[in-house]
């Protein structure tokens, strides 16, 4: 099976053209890929595949297997890689995902593919939308969830993938290794979460760590990105476009009165080969 790794500030993936290769054989076989001693090594597998619905269909499944309806860090790797590989030829394209048809647009400055602009589609912080146990059409503010005897509050947030996000003084003082499996498996949360803490560093910069539901600790999450914006600008802490901070670089967030998101940031090619599944 041929490859290709890349990353977007650090959250790194395994990019495989479905149009060749055998997906099904790549789902299968994407923990073993992810290993990062026994395999390639990434947080997450994703799959360029046909769509009858718009110029390409992106599957994503993460570092234990499972299935992932969106990836922010993942559609700006997958856009550039569709692109460069003449899978699809436009610089704004449409992406269709199980969190539905997203819309990337490749930025090429002098010939060089600067960074990714993505129309992310719309927030929900309805508690049917996340899913967070509860009256469903209520939003989730305010929640009060406990891990390692500590209570933090966090706001729930849907990105088409569930986001638990909670505002802190000090996010490097925060022993995301302990709460983080703890919050990603609360009970409040039916499908699991992501869990994203944030220090707010001003209106318009905000600082990030994150614990993705699938793969742990990673060193950047769009999706979580978009939604600590989110969280942050419904709150009246963060205006509508803020700056967001992760361990190796920054994502820039819009949202704008409907509800729509938009996140631009970097996706990086680091190396193409190819790989024995059978020998995994
Ligand atoms: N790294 C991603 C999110 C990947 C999916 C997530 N782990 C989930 O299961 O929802 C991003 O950049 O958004």
């Amino acid at each position: 099976m041929y490859f290709t790794k890349m990353h977007g500030l650090g959250n790194d993936f395994i990019l495989v053209n479905g149009f060749r290769e055998d997906a099904a054989a790549v789902v299968k076989n994407a923990k073993k890929l992810c290993d990062r001693h026994l395999g390639i090594g990434a947080d997450g597998v994703i799959l360029a595949l046909p769509s009858d619905k718009a110029d390409v269909k992106m599957r994503v499944i993460n570092s234990d297997g499972s299935e992932a309806p969106m990836c922010g860090n993942g559609i700006r790797c997958f856009a550039r890689y569709v692109f460069t590989r003449g899978i699809v030829s436009k610089t704004k394209m449409s992406v269709e995902t199980l969190a539905g048809i997203m819309k990337p647009e490749i930025i090429i400055i002098d010939d060089v593919i600067e960074a990714v602009k993505v129309d992310m589609g719309h927030y929900s912080l309805l508690k049917k939308d996340v899913p967070i146990m509860g009256s469903p059409d209520e939003e989730a503010l305010d929640l009060e969830v406990e891990a390692q005897d500590r209570k933090y509050i966090a706001t729930g947030v849907s990105m088409g993938n569930p986001h638990c996000v909670i505002f802190v003084d000090n996010v490097d003082g925060v022993p995301l290794e302990k709460v983080g499996p703890i919050l990603e498996n609360h009970p409040l949360f039916p499908k699991k979460t992501n869990v994203e803490f944030i220090e707010v560093k001003g209106k318009d910069h905000l600082k990030m760590r994150v614990w993705e539901r699938g793969c742990g600790l990673t060193l950047a999450c769009g999706t979580g990105a978009c939604a600590s914006a989110v969280a942050a600008y419904k709150k009246g802490i963060a205006g509508n476009k803020v700056k967001v901070s992760l361990t190796v670089g920054d994502l820039m967030i819009e949202i704008q009165d409907d509800r729509r998101v938009f996140m631009t940031g970097p996706a990086k090619e680091v190396y193409s080969g190819d790989i024995i599944l059978a020998g995994l």
